[in-house]
């Protein structure tokens, strides 16, 4: 028997795996909700100015600066400017009522609150020759400058910038409707096995729900990949060959898949499926020194990279965060590296020698984290429960309460 390869020496195999010559350079134009989650291919520079005009930070009073003295001053109310307004120029010795976005006129300088204005309540719009008392102000008090965000024609974000609210966000006050984002990874995953049933199917004696599929897909749709799903295989090795075949048949030499990730079937047992599958293929079925996550398959199935997960659900998520999310992060920048943190054990843990154990916590707003369930690969509950992945190196096996360890933040 093979000696189990360290995590980060299957890391690196990940990494080399994936990085060959680019599988998909092309692009795509998508419309911005379309775009989530996806990776922008081009530098994007801003078409006009954030904000595009300057405009007020208070509901106040518009003013030209010079016109109040150190002991403040009554100026002459000018015709409000309310948000979405083109206001007219300010009059030297008036103020203008202004509201929070609105334009600020030519001639002023500054915005005075309304909370430091006497009387401290925006006059009748109707009323004709009032005065308003303010404090002295300095230029550019709650004046919200144009461009003091970005300027028209400065990079807004960088070709590999993965696209989330904030930057989709950021494209609409852009006045963008489109972005031209790199084709996605696409993903072939493929769960198997003879006790596995779809969600929503009647569940029978000896049969289980498939929870990998949707686990995994969430978990890759989060890293901006596309995913293809082929139904559950079952444990009939032919069979599973015959998808895998459909799936990357060649189309002008383009595989249509970039990589095919299936789970289970690749252990010890009487009948395992992708095991048998992959026979005659170049692909290794090793052990890793990781628990759980500790059996992997890892290779190419006709040329196309393929990486066999084990089928229990924690397994399945730990091999994800372990080794195909960081090889994303290596090699394509995005998704960005899962937070690290330090961590304060609640209890005791034992962990077993020679392996690295990866169990699943809560880290608790005083730094402290709490263990989820059990070491158990099959805790999906737990899993739920959990926000973080807490590492125990494989040299350790004892840690006390109140020891520091390596959380991830999921
Ligand atoms: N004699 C040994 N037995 C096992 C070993 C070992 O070293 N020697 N390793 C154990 C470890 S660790 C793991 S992990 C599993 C890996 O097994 P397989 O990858 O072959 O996966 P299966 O046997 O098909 O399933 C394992 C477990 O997971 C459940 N499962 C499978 N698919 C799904 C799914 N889509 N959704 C939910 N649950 C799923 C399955 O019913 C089993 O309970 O092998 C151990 N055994
Ligand atoms: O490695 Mo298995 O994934 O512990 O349950």
């Amino acid at each position: 028997m093979s000696l189990p390869r360290s995590v980060a020496a299957h890391r690196d195999a990940v990494v080399e795996l994936l990085s060959g010559p680019a599988a998909n350079t092309a692009t795509e134009q998508f419309p911005l909700l379309e775009a989530l989650g996806k990776v922008l291919a081009v530098d994007l520079h801003a078409p006009l100015s954030l904000p595009p005009f300057a405009n007020s930070q208070m509901d106040g009073f518009a003013v030209n600066s010079a016109d109040i003295p150190d002991d403040g001053a009554k100026l002459r109310v000018a015709a409000p400017v309310p948000a979405g307004a083109a206001p007219e120029p300010l009059k030297p010795g008036f103020a203008a009522p202004i509201m929070t976005g609105a334009m600020i006129p030519e001639g002023a300088d500054a915005v005075v609150p309304i909370e430091r204005a006497l009387p401290s309540t925006f006059p009748n719009p109707e009323a004709e020759d009032v005065d308003v008392l303010l404090p002295a102000t300095t230029p550019g008090t709650y004046v919200r400058h144009i461009g003091s965000d970005i300027g028209e024609g400065d990079l807004a974000l960088p070709a590999g910038t993965f696209l989330g609210p904030a930057q989709l966000g950021l494209l609409a006050a852009l006045g963008l409707t489109s972005a031209e984002v790199r084709k996605p990874m696409r993903v072939l995953l493929v769960t198997t096995g003879d006790e596995v049933l779809e969600p929503g199917q009647s569940l029978t004696p000896g049969k289980i729900y498939d929870s990998n599929g949707t686990l995994l897909e969430a978990s890759m749709r989060q890293s901006g990949l596309d995913v293809v799903r082929t139904g559950i295989s079952d444990d009939d090795p032919a069979r599973l060959r015959a998808v895998l075949n459909r799936h990357v048949a060649s189309e002008d030499g383009q595989h249509r898949v970039d990589l095919i990730v299936t789970t289970g079937g690749v252990s010890k047992g009487a009948y395992e499926v992708v095991r048998q599958a992959m026979a005659g293929q170049h692909v290794d079925f090793l052990p890793v020194a990781m628990q759980p996550g500790g059996p992997q398959g890892i290779g190419r199935f006709e040329g196309v990279p393929f990486l066999g997960f084990p089928g229990n659900p924690v397994s399945c998520l730990v091999s994800y965060e372990m080794f195909l999310r960081p090889a994303l992060s290596q090699i394509h920048g995005v998704p960005a590296p899962r937070p690290v943190q330090r961590a304060r054990l609640v209890e005791p843990l034992h962990s077993p020698e020679g392996k690295h154990q990866v169990r699943r916590g809560t880290v608790l707003p005083d730094g402290s984290v709490r263990m989820e369930g059990g070491a158990g690969s099959h805790l999906v509950h737990a899993l739920a429960r959990s926000n973080a992945l807490v590492h125990i190196p494989s040299d350790v096996t004892e840690l006390a309460e109140g020891s520091e360890v390596e959380v991830w933040m999921l």
